[in-house]
């Protein structure tokens, strides 16, 4: 489990209202939250987001993030460029406890504009209670972290 008690959260702006309500969500459970942004409804890019959060993740300010764009889909893409993050886009409570459990991604990543804000808090509840499995996962989680090059 982390060291840390921080966790990390970052959007564009089509996700600042579930952000907000996850932020009050960890907030609540004792968490520090480092909200990254974005602070208002201007229309930004999200892979500007996705590269701020992976800094805060490689300069140790927390282990953890929460990252979301309208769908998802783009800030994933964006954030899983950097080789020391394994983000997770899931749209379901299974998910968000495989890609602990199977994965042991440490960027959950979930969509403004698709996903209810209760489904989400569960989804977090999962994320953050949920420990790596090991065994056969290790192995291929390590080959994540070392893919070829084509
Ligand atoms: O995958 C991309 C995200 O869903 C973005 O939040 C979305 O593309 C932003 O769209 P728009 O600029 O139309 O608000």
């Amino acid at each position: 489990m982390p060291v840390s008690n921080a966790i990390l959260l970052a959007s564009d702006h089509g996700a600042i209202d579930l952000r907000a309500a996850l932020r009050d969500h960890v907030t609540a459970r004792g968490l520090e939250a480092i909200d990254l942004g974005t602070d208002d409804t201007a229309s930004v890019d999200y892979p500007d987001f996705a590269a701020t959060l992976a800094q805060a993740i490689q300069e140790g300010r927390a282990e953890r993030g929460l990252l979301l764009c309208g769908t998802g889909v783009g800030i994933s893409i964006a954030i899983n460029r950097y080789p020391f993050i394994r983000g997770a886009l899931v749209h379901d409570v299974t998910g968000a406890r495989l890609c602990r459990q199977h994965n042991d991604a440490n960027v959950l990543v979930l969509g403004g504009r698709t996903t209810g804000v209760e489904v989400a808090r569960d989804c977090v509840d999962a994320f953050l209670d949920t420990a790596f499995e090991g065994g056969r996962h290790a192995r291929r989680v390590h080959k994540l972290g070392a893919m070829p090059a084509l």
